[in-house]
Order: structure tokens, then sequence, then C-alpha cells
């Protein structure tokens, strides 16, 4: 479904990752772990083109996308959800989710129709009239995710969906989201920091530090090795 193998990839003349080979396979969610600045962020935003410099290869869908435009990017069927939850403050649920609705409907069409999204987050639909300002961070990123998947994604990347969220929300909201997705067909690629929530719901997790990939296997292995956890996640 979607793979990195690069060189290299940076802001400028700083090269932040090295050498990344990793793919991810349709069906799968493959959690990206690190510490803060280990480059997460950066490797989720080479697939998008949003900032930093890549140099080698990245097959989305068969199609060798690196360097392509943000929007292409996106009619190949990749949507990000950002961290912070890119949501916007000033207007209602129903008006943020109908923009997105009538935004993507002239792009494409496909089976996440608004009814559809809306049956799978209720909470949604109760909160409709609500200003996106006034939804708790859970609340935000059903929202986020909404919008997300009126894109009809086949690849869903979200980046530190569990970040800042109360641990209540992060069972509740994310990983039963992520759960509830995977069992809908969607492939996900997630970066996190909360190693529970990323052993929780992945199928597949690697581990970045200092932007190189020291890790890449199945939760149950990661669990198995206290030298990764501790060397390079600090747990
Ligand atoms: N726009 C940018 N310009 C220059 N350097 C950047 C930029 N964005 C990130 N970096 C640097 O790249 C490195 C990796 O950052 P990145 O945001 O990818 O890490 P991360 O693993 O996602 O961490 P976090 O959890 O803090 O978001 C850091 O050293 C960071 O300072």
């Amino acid at each position: 479904m979607v793979s990195w193998d690069l060189r290299s990839a940076g802001y400028g003349g700083a090269q932040v990752l090295h050498d990344i080979q990793l793919s991810v396979a349709r069906g799968q969610v493959l959690a990206l772990l690190g510490r803060n600045g280990a480059g997460k962020t950066t490797l989720l935003h080479t697939l998008f083109n949003l900032g930093p410099q890549s140099e080698g290869r990245i097959v989305l869908a068969g199609q060798d996308v690196q360097g392509w435009a943000t929007h292409r990017v996106a009619r190949m069927g990749a949507a990000l959800v950002p961290q912070g939850r890119g949501v916007f403050a000033d207007l209602t649920v129903a008006e943020s989710l109908g923009m997105a609705a009538w935004w993507s409907g002239r792009k494409r069409r496909g089976e996440w129709t608004l009814e559809r999204i809306l049956s799978l987050f209720p909470r949604l639909q109760e909160r409709r009239g609500s200003m996106c300002s006034a939804l708790s961070g859970g609340e935000r990123q059903m929202l986020a995710l909404a919008r997300a998947l009126l894109t009809q994604p086949s690849l869903l990347v979200l980046d530190e969906p569990g970040e800042g969220l109360a641990p209540l929300a992060v069972e509740q909201v994310v990983a039963a989201s992520v759960r509830m997705l995977r069992q809908a067909g969607v492939t996900i690629v997630m970066a996190e920091q909360d190693i529970a929530l990323a052993l929780a719901v992945a199928t597949r997790v690697a581990v970045i530090d200092g932007g190189t990939l020291v890790f890449d296997g199945t939760p149950d292995t990661l669990r198995a090795r206290q030298d990764v956890l501790q060397r390079h996640l600090g747990v």
C-alpha cells in the first residue's frame, strides 16, 4: 500500500532521516514510535511533501509519489490527520462536516458517506450544533477522523492521535476508532509517543531514534525487546 525507501530526508541542509526502509501492506496498522524529535512527523510529511526534502522512493498504491505535490498524493487516496487535529474552531460540527463532504464529494465519491461516518461516531451527531471550539479533545479527534474519512482514503495517516487526550479518551476514542477502521479495511500509519496505545492497536510497529529505523516488527516482538524499549524509547 505504501513504502518508503529513503536515503535521506531533512530541512535545508539539515538531514533528519537516514536510510529508512519501511512498508505497510493493505489493511495493516503501522505505528511509528519514537521520542520527541526522533523524526516521526518528518517521515509522515515526506509522503505528502509537506516541508521536508527527501531522496529516494515513496511508493503509494504502486506509484512512486516522491516529490509529488500534496494534492496529487491526496488524490491517490492518502489522507493526513495532522498533529493538533487541524479542525476549524469557528464553524459548527455540522458546518465543518458539511464543508468537508461537499469538498470531497466533488472529487471522490465512495463508501464513506456522511451517514455512515455519523453512525460510527454518534457523538458527532449529538454535537452537530456545537462550535468546534467547544469540543473536547476526544470529540475534536473524532471530527478530524470523520473529515479525513470523507475524502474516501485508502490510507489514513495519523500524527500523534493520542496527544493531549485524557487516558479515557485515548482508549474510548483513539484506540476504539483505529480498531473500528482497521476492521473496515482502512490502512493506517500512525506516529505515536504513547507506547501502550501503539502496542494495543497496531499490527506492526516501527521505532525511529535519531532519524534511523531501529526496530520493525510485531507488537509482541517489541514487548519482548526490553533492550529496544529501554534504549530507544526510554521505558
Ligand atoms: N520545519 C522544520 N525545519 C527544520 N527542522 C525541523 C522542521 N521540522 C522538524 N525539524 C527537526 O527535525 C527533527 C525531527 O522532528 P520531527 O517533528 O519529525 O520529530 P517527531 O518524532 O515527530 O517528534 P515530535 O513528537 O516532537 O513531533 C527535529 O530535530 C526537529 O527539530
